[in-house]
């Protein structure tokens, strides 16, 4: 017999929207795609182009695009959110009465809601109450899976039908599903490594070298699964491709935003005029505002997370916090193996600096 079509929708006409949406075309899926703007309706409709997110990219013709949710979630079986953190809670408001709780709900959104420190799954879960719940993360530029370059990604939920499901969706020959049944930190990792992209983008643009940016991306992964593990995720977690994945590919290429973002910091821009200059999304941003604050908070020592806030928003010099980065107490290198309070009391009891 064979198999079934499934019915996808997503939420979202951003560049990865667009990306996810054709995937599941690709696969055989019958998929519908709700965004804002007519105009773009129409263009993906008519020429299976998103001129404004994705202009060089073909969009499967079996993608059809409406600005009316109606005609695209009620049927559908699987959902993809992604719309931008800061707007994601009033989107699945509007969703709400067109969904129903045998559908599995995806977030794919890389970033946090400053009200309580909530992830996007949270906010599926708090305005549905329905049971398949999941996230997609990892290391996941959506111009490269427009390309059909070869990618991997995290289906990550408690539900294993959220899982398979997902992977049965969204996987083929260019673009692997992985599974994991740790939520939160799959989700954290999506957020946090936003904050080290945009440093490693300041960081290249002021021309600091490979030792550099290796030393960021590993000091950035200790920090990142503190955080997590004090959040309550799995360190093993960062270890995978939600992890130190998505740290590589953010941190290293200029097709991120946050990223991009950061480069044009270190050139000199203002935060305003780098965000504006991008027109797009780049999660980092606010999210090292408020994962700074939710560091002091909790008393977990992020010390990259603080020197990027000092120099985003306190107008603290990038190459000033770089030299006091340097200068700063002397720690462990792997914390699971030597607790960093273990680095800290042997320098206590031996006088600290020796010359
Ligand atoms: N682009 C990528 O490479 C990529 C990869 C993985 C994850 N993500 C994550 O996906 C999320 C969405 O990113 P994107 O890249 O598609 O963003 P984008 O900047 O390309 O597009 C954002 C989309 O959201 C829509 N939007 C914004 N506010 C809205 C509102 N109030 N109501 C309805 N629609 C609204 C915009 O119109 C646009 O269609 C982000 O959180 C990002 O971290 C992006
Ligand atoms: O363009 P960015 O910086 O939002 O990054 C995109 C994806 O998250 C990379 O995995």
């Amino acid at each position: 017999m064979a198999e079934q079509q499934i019915k996808v929708a997503v939420l979202g006409g951003g560049s990865f929207g667009t990306a996810l949406a054709s995937i599941a075309a690709d696969n055989g899926a019958r998929v519908r795609q709700w965004l804002r703007d007519p105009a773009l309706v129409e263009q993906i409709n008519r020429e299976h182009r998103n001129g404004r997110y994705l202009p060089d990219y073909s969009i499967n013709p079996a993608v059809v695009a409406s600005s009316d949710m109606a005609e695209v979630l009620p049927g559908a079986e699987l959902v993809l959110v992604a719309i931008p953190s800061k707007a994601f809670r009033e989107v699945v408001r509007q969703a709400r009465p067109h969904l129903n709780p045998a559908q599995i709900l995806v977030s794919t959104t890389k970033g946090i809601q400053e009200e309580g420190f909530k992830l996007m799954s949270q906010i599926l879960e708090e305005e549905t109450g329905f049971p398949h719940i999941g996230v997609i993360s990892g290391p996941n530029l959506a111009s490269e899976i427009a390309q059909k370059q070869l990618t991997a990604t995290v289906i990550a939920s408690a539900d294993p039908e959220t899982r398979t499901r997902v992977q049965t969706a969204l996987g083929c020959d260019y673009f692997r599903v992985y599974a994991s049944n740790d939520r939160h930190g799959v989700e954290l990792g999506g957020a946090l490594k936003n904050i080290y992209a945009i440093a490693a983008g300041m960081a290249a643009a002021l021309g600091m070298g490979e030792n550099t940016r290796s030393m960021l991306m590993t000091r950035a992964l200790a920090e990142m699964s503190r955080f997590a593990v004090d959040q309550g995720a799995n360190p093993m977690t960062f270890l995978g491709l939600a992890g130190v994945g998505d740290l590589i590919v953010t941190c290293s290429s200029a097709l991120s935003r946050n990223y991009r973002v950061g480069y044009a910091l270190g050139e000199g821009k203002t935060l305003d005029e780098a965000v504006e200059a991008l027109g797009q999304v780049a999660e980092g941003v606010n999210t090292v505002r408020l994962v700074r604050d939710k560091a002091r908070e909790d008393g977990v020592y992020m010390p990259l997370a603080e020197g990027l806030y000092q120099v985003l928003f306190k107008g603290v010099p990038a190459k000033e916090m770089a030299r006091m980065l340097m200068l700063g107490e002397q720690s462990s290198d792997v914390e699971f193996i030597l607790p960093r309070e273990a680095v800290q009391q042997a320098h206590r009891e031996t006088g600290g600096r020796h010359g």
